[in-house]
């Protein structure tokens, strides 16, 4: 398997790190897409794993003239913008990290038709949270109502529009930073709330799924709670995620979700 790769950060290393581990079952080779200008920056976080065989491109065109099997973005936003309906126009299977990118309707729709026509397949992986299958299995059932809370240190939220509602320095207890549907929780906190997005294209939509963003000095890590009625089951969930050593508002089991997506395409058992 020949893997394309957008983007070389905390969700990159992560999944890097994992597949350089394999013995056998990994892609043999990796082709990784940085933004112009930024190949040295890469290559330094890849010569981390000589057991992996990979090149750096700095164009999409050159990703997809190395026709990949499978291209992965953990890069964010923008560049699902920038690349995502190129590479499923080429009939390149995709796996986006920055499920968030949807909340834009335009842009889910252009990604989808770009699917449609070329019989690629875009694929939402469940990245920092859990209960994605049972949220998604129970959507066939019926569903009443899905909330979603993610709660995290205070500096989780640095650099975001938290910063004008908080002291984020100073803050010695919980502060509610937003309170809403899931499609403004993802345009207004494009690298924090990924997960409220994918919540709300599993269960029961962008509009009906209930958001809430907290900044909690009480918590270690980051904590997402989601809570499900429906039909067929009520569901309860808290996952307490460690963070990424590499960027503190990223959940570290979200690369190993995205590394999952990926050893999954070449497994013979799939779980
Ligand atoms: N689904 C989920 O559960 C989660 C999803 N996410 C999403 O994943 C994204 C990545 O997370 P994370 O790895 O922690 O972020 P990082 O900031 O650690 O890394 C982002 C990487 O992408 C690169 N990059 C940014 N823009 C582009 C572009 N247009 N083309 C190519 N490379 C680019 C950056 O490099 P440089 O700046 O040097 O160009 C950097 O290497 C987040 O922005 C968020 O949208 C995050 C957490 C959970
Ligand atoms: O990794 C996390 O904890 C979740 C996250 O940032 C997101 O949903 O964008």
């Amino acid at each position: 398997m020949r893997l394309g790769l957008i983007g070389y950060g905390a969700i990159a290393r992560t999944l890097l790190g994992t597949l350089a581990a394999q013995h056998g079952g990994a892609p043999a080779e990796l082709v990784v897409l940085c933004r112009p200008g930024a190949r040295a920056r890469a290559e330094a976080v890849l010569s981390d794993h000589p057991a992996l065989q990979w090149r750096v491109v700095e164009t999409c065109d050159a990703l997809l003239a190395e026709s990949p099997d499978l291209v992965v973005e953990a890069a964010g936003h923008e560049a699902v913008r920038q690349h995502g309906a190129a590479v499923l126009a080429a009939g390149t299977d995709l796996v986006i990290a920055s499920i968030g990118a949807l909340a834009d309707a335009t842009l889910h729709a252009d990604l989808r038709a770009a699917a449609e026509r070329s019989g690629a397949r875009l694929h939402l992986p469940a990245g920092a949270v859990g209960g994605i299958d049972i949220l998604a299995a129970a959507r066939l059932g019926g569903i009443d109502a899905v909330t979603y809370t993610s709660r995290k240190p205070p500096a989780a939220w640095a650099g975001t529009p938290a910063e004008g509602l908080v002291d984020l320095a100073t803050l010695d207890r919980e502060a509610i930073l937003f309170e809403g549907d899931a499609r403004a929780a993802a345009r207004t906190y494009p690298k924090n709330a990924n997960v409220a997005a994918t919540i709300a294209l599993a269960g029961i939509g962008f509009e009906r799924t209930r958001v809430r963003l907290v900044a909690d000095p009480a918590v270690a890590g980051n904590v997402h709670e989601l809570t499900l009625r429906a039909a067929c089951a009520d569901v309860d969930l808290r996952v307490a995620g460690r963070p990424s050593p590499d960027n503190p508002k990223t959940s570290l089991s979200t690369g190993y979700s995205i590394a999952r997506a990926v050893l999954n395409r070449i497994a013979a058992e799939v779980i």
